[in-house]
Parts: structure tokens; C-alpha cells; sequence
């Protein structure tokens, strides 16, 4: 496949990598410093784009994408108070856009786990917490893993409202702390406490070779198909 790497920083030269011990090409490599190049690519030299970029940069990149009739994968966190927009858009041109917050199986199995430690802990007297850790370049807090695994515990709950960042703290919501330390790929700890005991289950990334491997699959699972897709939509009952 042709694959537009549409950010070309730590994630996008991971996904590079794989993308090309899979067999694909790489069509382009757009990041901040040659944007215009993406106008003038060629439709037909594109089968789907990746797009790992920054928050205030990944409605318009889809946007664009999807104009040009470029299936997306998207992987970019702190932007999604405009996904609906975008899902809008997606069904309108009859286009193609998958993401997730994480991409990695892994932390979908943490999804899952998480899931089911909410339902059991339903009517338990528990305080449930979260903390992410990432590296001291990540600009947006808390991940967008960290806000999958809040409305996890939110759908399984119904006297969980919603999250929030801490220091500040509201009633029912999941207070999740976001640590920055040095090169963390990324570490997940969601807690249980009681007055008696705690109870922890956690995902550490070793590196980010497991959310780029996701991201290609995504890709080469997308192509020819038509829609909003998301990583359930992809794993289905495989995990
Ligand atoms: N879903 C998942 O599994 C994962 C998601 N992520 C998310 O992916 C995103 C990128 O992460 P990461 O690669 O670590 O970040 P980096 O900062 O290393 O890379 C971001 C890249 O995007 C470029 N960029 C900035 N603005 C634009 C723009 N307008 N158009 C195109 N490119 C642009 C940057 O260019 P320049 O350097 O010149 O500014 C840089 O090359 C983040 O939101 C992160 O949270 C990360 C890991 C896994
Ligand atoms: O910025 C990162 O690095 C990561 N971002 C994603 C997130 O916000 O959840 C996924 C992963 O944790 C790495």
C-alpha cells in the first residue's frame, strides 16, 4: 500500500518503520515544516494516510484527507470535541476514518479488563483513581487512553459522571493524575481503594513499537472499506 505519514515525529518515523517491514510504501511525510506539499499530492498516489500529529493540527489533516478521498487512520489525542464533525464529514463524502485513542493490543486488552474490574466493582465500596505517566514532551493531559479507561468505567457505572484532571476534583467524577517523566512511552495504573485494601491493575509500554504496529494493521485492515471505525471494530472477538 501507499501509506501519506501525515506527522513525521516520534510516532510517525515508528510507523515508517513497520510500514516498511510490512511491504508498503511510503507516499509522503507532511509535518508542520512542508504542509503545502499535502495539497498537491496526487489522490491516486495515496491509499490511506496515518496521522499522528498534534491536537490543533488533527481536525484540519483529516478534514483534508477525507476531501481528498484518502481513507484515515488517526491516532492523534486531545482534538475530539470535533470527532463528531469529522464523522459527519466521513458519511457525507462516503469516505473511510478509523481511530483510537491507543493502538496498541495490549492496552485493548487493558480496555477490556477495565471494563470488567468496573462492573464488579459496581456496587463495591471502592474510590476508583487513574494516573498516566508519559514523557515530558506530551503536550495535552490526560491521554487520550487515560479518558478511554474514565468513560470505560463511566458506561459500566451509572454514578460515575465523567473525569477529571487533577488537582481539581468533582463528585463522581474519576480523578486521573498526569504525571510528565523523562521518556515514558506510557504507563496506565487505574486504582481501587477501600479503608482495607487496594486493588491495581496497570499497562506499561516498553517502547512504541506496539501502538505503530496497531496503527499499519488499522491501515491495512481500512483499505476498501467505507465508514467510522474504531479498534473494536478491527479486534473484534479475536481478544
Ligand atoms: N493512538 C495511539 O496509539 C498513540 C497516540 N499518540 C498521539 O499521537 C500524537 C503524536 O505523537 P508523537 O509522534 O509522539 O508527537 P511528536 O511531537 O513527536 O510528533 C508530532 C509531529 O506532528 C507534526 N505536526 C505538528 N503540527 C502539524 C500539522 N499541522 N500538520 C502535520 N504535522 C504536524 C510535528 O512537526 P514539528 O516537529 O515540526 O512540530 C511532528 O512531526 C500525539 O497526539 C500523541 O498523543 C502517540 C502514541 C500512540
Ligand atoms: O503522547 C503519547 O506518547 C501517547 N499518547 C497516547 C495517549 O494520549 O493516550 C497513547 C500513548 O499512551 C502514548
Amino acid at each position: 500500500m501507499n501509506i501519506l505519514l501525515l506527522g513525521y515525529g516520534k510516532m510517525g518515523k515508528a510507523i515508517e518503520q513497520i510500514a516498511l517491514e510490512r511491504g508498503h510504501h511510503i507516499a509522503g511525510k507532511i509535518d508542520i515544516n512542508n504542509l503545502s506539499e499535502l495539497e498537491v499530492l496526487p489522490a491516486e498516489s495515496v491509499d490511506v494516510a496515518i496521522e499522528f500529529s498534534a491536537p490543533e493540527a488533527a481536525y484540519a489533516n483529516i478534514k483534508l484527507c477525507l476531501e481528498k478521498g484518502w481513507p484515515v487512520v488517526s491516532g492523534t489525542t486531545g482534538w475530539l470535541d470535533f470527532k463528531g464533525e469529522i464523522e459527519g464529514l466521513t458519511s457525507e463524502k462516503g469516505g473511510a476514518f478509523f481511530y483510537a485513542s491507543n493502538y496498541s493490543i495490549g492496552v485493548n486488552l487493558f480496555f477490556r479488563l477495565n471494563r470488567t474490574l468496573a462492573r464488579l466493582m459496581k456496587n463495591q465500596p471502592y474510590a476508583v483513581s487513574m494516573k498516566e505517566i508519559h514523557h515530558i514532551h506530551k503536550v495535552d493531559a490526560p491521554s487520550g487512553t487515560a479518558i478511554t479507561l474514565a468513560e470505560g468505567v463511566r458506561l459500566e457505572n451509572s454514578e460515575i459522571q465523567g473525569w477529571s484532571l487533577l488537582p481539581e476534583q468533582k463528585e463522581n467524577h474519576v480523578p486521573i493524575l498526569a504525571e510528565r517523566d523523562g521518556e515514558v512511552p506510557g504507563t496506565h495504573i487505574v486504582t481501587y481503594q477501600s479503608e482495607v485494601d487496594t486493588l491495581e491493575i496497570s499497562h506499561t509500554a516498553h517502547s512504541r513499537q506496539g501502538f505503530a504496529l496497531g496503527a499499519v494493521v488499522a491501515a491495512e485492515w481500512l483499505r476498501g472499506k467505507q465508514g467510522v471505525f474504531g479498534m473494536d471494530d478491527l479486534l473484534g472477538n479475536t481478544i
